[in-house]
């Protein structure tokens, strides 16, 4: 991919995914002349069923849009931090769950394309030089986008730059990172001005350096040109430019002055080529001859040709702030050309139990999460409640997984399976989809996405109490039947873990809703006024934030009112799917009745603390047939809400 493709691809990505649907502000783009493309939400559905779903052409662009999934370990995110004293809004980079040191954010990645001297002078000329790399091993500045191109510099950054296959990077954690926390690296020693001394980092701002130095840092000149103000990092990073001594550059190649300033003002990426990818990058150095030697080929046969489009183009130098250096192509084009190229196949959604094994870990789920209470549930799988499609690739076994005791049959499963994942994806340094997965996506998940991913919808059931705000139960202390049985009205919802059922015993436990990100437990009272549904339906809101997956559901995200970061509250796809499952939970209760006189005493006093309820087996929507099949919803037209078809079909049906 050129830089050209890749400044466009970039563009339309993060407008599509970022500014139209995420964000609540426009992400810097690289072409000024872009456009948001006028292609509805809608549109981007329909793109989606037909080139990726209906002809199965899954590709990077899958990659891509898993990239920018908040389950990813991160999120693209908000910050004042750097520009205008808190005046202008720029993008970052923010952990949605613990990292701990080495781990590595697989799924928060940025490509880098060779600019050539012409480009670099555009894009500088044009001020798009806010993500520019200079490589050493290659020569040249490289432009870097990608989600990871939001990351922003930290002079004590809590992590650092990998490679990550060919022109690939990502992230490697060297500081522990608590969720909530913005993802730094270190851009290089002098990117900000002289020894950063614009630099607006946190730990500048601790220690009172960089940017937060006192002015006996500034020189006399610097003074008298700035009327005692500072001046811009960009003009600090251009007038100092000349003045660069060698020593200054960090590993850059030393020679031409270009070349100094280009070491001066980009981001060092000398530190992508660990000594284990040499003859990695040597094979890229060759292939990257041989694409030069290709182009100029190619060049020089188009030149010779009058009706050749690439002749009406015009040459870099005469360009002005656009990277437009191909035939315009439309937005839909370069959607669907990002979407193609990849192997046929076959997303599926699984909405159900814990499937087993054989379903597992190619899922891209929908699922959720629910904070559990502080008590650990040992009796309970609440991880399989996660909300995920796609999470990083932590080596570690951390985040909710430490907090929750669970089921410790389903642990050994679960980390077999992570362990067989774990061998199959061993060599795979590059996210894509080429290896013998079926779905090709077990790529992305690990032992938490792995437990998440393929996460149960529990089994909802919903006792009545008198008490409607008592929300603070504790629930191991009910007895469903009991409250049933004792015609209690307190409306109490239980969740029924798949993963104990297996046992032949339901385990129970109460459950509230709470932001993934800041913890904050959300009120049934502020849930209704959130989505502004009626209270007595809050069972059915469940915690998300961003994905993809929203996009096939009408859900509306909302913003948590503490941490105003995550896209907290959603309906639930089905909401009268609880009223199915309370009347078979009923209907269990009433069997169980009949058969309970015969339990032995123990067994009784169990059984009114616990109801088992069968698993149903796992639905497993094909999205294909899904988006194809109007009577049973379509998320183009129909609201998943307000669907009121046959939901026997839809869960009963055999998979
Ligand atoms: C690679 S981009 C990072 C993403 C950027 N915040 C955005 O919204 O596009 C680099 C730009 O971020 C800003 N930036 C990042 N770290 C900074 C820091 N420590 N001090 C000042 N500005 C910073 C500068 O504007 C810089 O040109």
């Amino acid at each position: 991919m050129d830089f050209a493709d890749l400044s466009k691809y970039d563009d339309l990505c993060s407008d599509i995914f970022l500014d139209a649907l995420y964000l609540w502000f426009k992400t810097s783009k690289m072409n000024t002349d872009h456009r948001r493309p006028r292609i509805p939400a809608n549109k981007v559905l329909d793109i989606i069923q037909r080139r990726v779903l209906q002809e199965r052409n899954l590709n990077d662009a899958i990659v891509e849009l898993l990239e920018y999934m908040p389950n990813a370990g991160y999120e693209i995110s908000d910050t004042r931090r750097y520009k205008d004293h808190g005046k202008k809004v720029e993008a970052c980079l923010v952990a949605t769950k613990n990292w701990q040191v080495g781990d590595e954010l697989r799924l928060c990645t940025g490509m880098i394309a060779n600019l050539n001297p012409s480009e670099d002078a555009m894009l500088r000329q044009g001020e798009k030089d806010f993500s520019i790399m200079w490589s050493t091993r290659k020569g040249c500045s490289c432009l870097f986008l990608g989600p990871a191109r939001f990351v922003n510099h930290d002079c004590d950054s809590n992590c650092k730059f990998i490679s990550l296959g060919q022109n690939s990077v990502t992230f490697k954690v060297v500081k522990e990172i608590k969720c909530g926390e913005e993802l730094t690296v270190f851009y290089g020693n002098h990117y900000f001005g002289e020894n950063n001394n614009e630099c607006r980092c946190a730990t500048c701002e601790a220690h009172g350096e960089g940017y937060f130095s006192t002015y006996s840092s500034m020189t006399e000149d610097d003074i008298n040109n700035t009327d005692g103000r500072r001046r811009s990092s960009r003009k600090r990073k251009s007038a100092i430019h000349d003045d660069y001594v060698t020593d200054h550059i960090p590993r850059a190649k030393r020679t031409t002055t270009s070349e100094r300033r280009n070491s001066a003002s980009v981001m060092s990426i000398d530190f992508l080529c660990g000594r284990e990818q040499e003859e990695q990058q040597q094979k890229q150095q060759q292939q990257q001859q041989q694409e030069e030697q290709e182009q100029q080929v190619a060049q020089q046969l188009s030149s010779s040709s009058p009706s050749s489009p690439s002749q009406s183009l015009p040459s870099p130098s005469k360009q002005t702030q656009s990277i437009h250096y191909k035939p315009p192509t439309s937005p839909l084009d370069l959607l669907c050309d990002a979407v193609l190229d990849a192997e046929s196949n076959k997303l599926t959604v699984l909405v159900g139990p814990t499937p087993n094994k054989d379903t597992t870990p190619s899922a891209v789920s929908i699922s959720m999460y629910y904070q559990q209470e502080s008590s650990p549930l040992s009796d309970d799988l609440s991880s399989d409640t996660k909300a995920d499609s796609a999470v990083g690739m932590s080596p570690h076994s951390h985040g909710w997984k430490e907090e929750y005791d669970y089921d410790e049959q389903h642990q050994q499963q679960l980390q077999q399976q992570h362990t067989t994942h774990r061998e199959e994806s061993k060599d795979i340094n590059n996210i894509t989809i080429e290896n013998d997965d079926e779905d090709g996506l077990s790529d992305f998940l690990d032992d938490q996405s792995e437990l998440s991913s393929i996460g149960s919808t529990e089994l909802a059931e919903v006792i009545w109490s008198d008490d409607d705000d008592d929300y603070d139960d504790d629930e191991d202390s009910l007895s469903n039947e009991n409250n049933i049985k004792g015609g209690n009205k307190k409306k109490k919802t239980k969740f029924i873990t798949s993963s104990s059922t297996t046992n032949g015993e339901a385990n129970i436990s109460n459950k509230k809703l709470a932001c993934i990100a800041c913890k904050r437990e959300l009120r049934r009272e502020e849930i209704s006024e959130q989505v502004g549904c009626d209270t007595s339906i809050t069972a059915d809101l469940v915690t998300w934030t961003w994905t993809p997956s929203a996009l096939f559901t009408d859900w509306r995200p909302k913003r948590c009112p503490r941490c105003e970061r995550h896209f907290t509250v959603f309906r639930q796809e089905w909401p009268n799917r609880k009223i199915k499952k309370k009347k078979q939970v009923q209907a269990d209760i009433k069997s169980k009745k009949t058969t309970g006189k015969k339990q032995s005493s123990s067994k009784k006093k169990s059984a009114t603390k616990r109801t088992a309820v069968p698993t149903p087996a796992p639905l497993k929507i094909d999205l294909v047939d899904v988006f194809n099949n109007d009577d049973v919803f379509s998320p183009l037209d129909t609201p998943l809400s307000d669907f009121s078809g046959d939901e026997d079909e839809l869960f009963n049906s055999p998979l």
